[in-house]
């Protein structure tokens, strides 16, 4: 090895995968691809690989609310997502999903779709394979991450918020939303989400927890930033 080469590998950062969990609209998506893109690290949106797998069931005509016809169908679409913090994308098939998957419908339909197991194996794999071969770190974000896809993550955090919080935030994305309903979807996802059987949504034993009810996006991902930063300055 030249100098020159073993200066940068003595100096470039250790790659580090984070992983950011927490219930729908805390903020991990706004804050794991902010992150992402402020520290040069890919970045995977495992909600999305869930609302596309519910997205192609529902194009396919297989009854959501059928368990095992669910699972017999779980290996046929491909899925594939990039990981560029910028712009992040997703494909079924081919074909673009990243604003089919975004409706209504898929919202409604992806906690049944993902509490099949048959489903979480398939999409869990597809995150290892994405989060491994990372080679300059990864901030995934989910469900499961720190406790189920990724227990070997260096750092874990856990993003909460008060339910009235959450749905403003998400009732200020829709205008004429009405925030009680709102309020009262995210409630019933997160039922199914926490409770469903395998790999609910849970906040890892060794998860840092970051309450973002009174933080402003910008204050959350500081707050991010500086733990990968400690996190790979081996504090
Ligand atoms: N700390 C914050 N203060 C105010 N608004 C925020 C904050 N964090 C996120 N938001 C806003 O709240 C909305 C939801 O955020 P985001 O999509 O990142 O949440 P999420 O946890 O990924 O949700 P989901 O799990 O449902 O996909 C977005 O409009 C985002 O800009
Ligand atoms: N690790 C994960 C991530 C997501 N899910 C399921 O997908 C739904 C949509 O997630 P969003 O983050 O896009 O809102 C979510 O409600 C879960 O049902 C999951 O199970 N595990």
């Amino acid at each position: 090895m030249s100098d020159t080469v073993e200066t940068a590998a003595r100096t470039a950062p250790a790659a580090v995968i984070v992983a950011i969990d927490g219930p729908s609209g805390t903020g991990k998506s706004s804050t794991s691809k902010a992150v992402a893109a402020k520290l040069g690290l890919s970045y995977l949106d495992t909600g999305a690989q869930y609302r596309a797998i519910t997205w192609w069931m529902l194009t396919n005509n297989v009854d959501t609310s059928d368990a095992a016809a669910v699972a017999n169908a779980s290996a046929k679409p491909a899925i594939v997502s990039g990981t560029d913090p910028l712009a992040p994308t997703i494909t079924v098939d081919g074909v673009d999903a990243s604003g089919p998957i975004r409706t209504q419908e898929v919202t409604a339909e992806v906690s049944a779709v993902s509490a099949v197991p048959e489903v979480r194996t398939r999409i869990t794999e597809l995150q290892r394979e994405i989060a491994r071969g990372a080679e300059g770190g990864i901030v995934v974000e989910g469900r499961d991450i720190g406790t189920t896809v990724l227990p070997e993550a260096g750092l874990k955090i856990f993003l909460t918020a008060s339910p009235e919080a959450r749905a403003a935030r998400r009732s200020g994305e829709t205008k004429g939303a009405d925030v009680n309903a709102t309020k009262e979807a995210l409630i019933k996802r997160d039922a199914a989400d926490s409770g469903r059987k395998t790999s609910p949504l849970a906040k890892a034993a060794d998860a840092i927890e970051v309450d973002t009810t009174d933080l402003t996006l910008d204050q959350v991902i500081e707050c991010v930033v500086t733990l990968v930063e400690e996190k790979r300055a081996g504090k």
